[in-house]
């Protein structure tokens, strides 16, 4: 296990990444490399070994995988007391209850996971909440490149939850929909209530539309990720907050005190 508790005030943080050379991890290589405060000390893909991270003397492990690949790298950061800040989706309420569990063993250690770091989207759901209680309806259209493994997009299906959850707290019934002939899958997928839309083609990077229907109006929150390097400053911001926030914390919200 690593004594992370030497670091020097004016040390920089000593940083490892697991999916160092898929699309975002890349990015954050490049982004923690360019960072005065933080040091690479450590980069994992597939085919590499993931002791390397703790032989280095990783503090803060940043993972941006496959859904099936990161609790696995969770595990291990934890057995080896390495701070985490995980970007990879996939994480139902039964997978993160699993992370805090593995923590609970672990006073002092931090696992930060986010469904998207771009300060943008953090900012589109935060409005989603504060606009859900003042529509009859709401629905979520997605919009990703082709190669995405998962549908609906992580995002897509928390800025759904959160939408489901201002409305239950205002006492809104789900929004009123009269269709009652469908092919298979054209309402989208149903979260909490929610119509999750996604589409995929080639070109896009990361896209969201939040879209509010009332009486006589429309409201719309857009995000666009243009490149993922609009990841970077956020998971920044997360290795640096981490290490100061014992346990689970889901969402960059919290670290933003949005
Ligand atoms: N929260 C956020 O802000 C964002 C989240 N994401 C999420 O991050 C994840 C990764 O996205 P993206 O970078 O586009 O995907 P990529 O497929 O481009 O990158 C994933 C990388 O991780 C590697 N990998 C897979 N399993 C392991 C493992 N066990 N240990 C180490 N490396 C492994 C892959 O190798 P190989 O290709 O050989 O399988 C690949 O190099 C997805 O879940 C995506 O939805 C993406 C963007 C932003
Ligand atoms: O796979 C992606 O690309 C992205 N994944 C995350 C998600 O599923 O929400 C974040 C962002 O949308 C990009």
């Amino acid at each position: 296990m690593t004594d992370n508790s030497r670091r020097g005030e004016h040390d920089p943080i000593r940083v490892g990444v697991f999916g160092a050379r898929g699309r975002v991890g890349t990015q954050v290589v490049a982004g923690v490399e360019a960072a005065a405060d933080l040091e690479l000390v450590a980069t994992v893909d597939v085919g590499d070994n993931a002791s390397d991270l703790a032989e280095a003397g990783a503090e803060v492990v940043v993972d941006f995988t496959h859904p099936d690949a990161v609790l696995d790298n969770l595990r291990f950061a934890i057995d080896n007391g390495i701070h985490a800040v995980v970007g990879t989706t996939g994480f139902t309420q039964q997978r993160l209850d699993t992370v805090a569990d593995w923590l609970r063993d672990r006073p002092g250690l931090g696992v930060l996971i986010a469904p998207n770091f771009a300060l943008g989207a953090v900012l589109a759901m935060r409005f989603a909440r504060q606009a859900a209680r003042f529509y009859d309806s709401a629905e979520v259209v997605e919009l990703h490149h082709n190669r995405k493994a998962d549908a609906p997009s992580g995002t897509a299906a928390h800025t759904a939850r959160v939408i489901a959850k201002a409305r239950a707290e205002a006492g809104l019934a789900p929004g009123s929909d009269a269709t009652t002939a469908e092919l298979a899958g054209a309402r989208g997928a149903d979260v909490e209530g929610v119509h999750v839309h996604s589409v995929r083609l080639p070109g896009l990077v990361a896209h969201e539309e939040i879209l509010f229907g009332g009486q006589g109006e429309l409201l719309t929150i857009r995000h666009d990720s243009l490149d993922r390097t609009s990841f970077v400053p956020g998971v920044l911001l997360g290795v640096r907050a981490v290490l100061n926030r014992p346990g689970l914390t889901v969402g960059l919200e919290h670290v933003l005190d949005l």
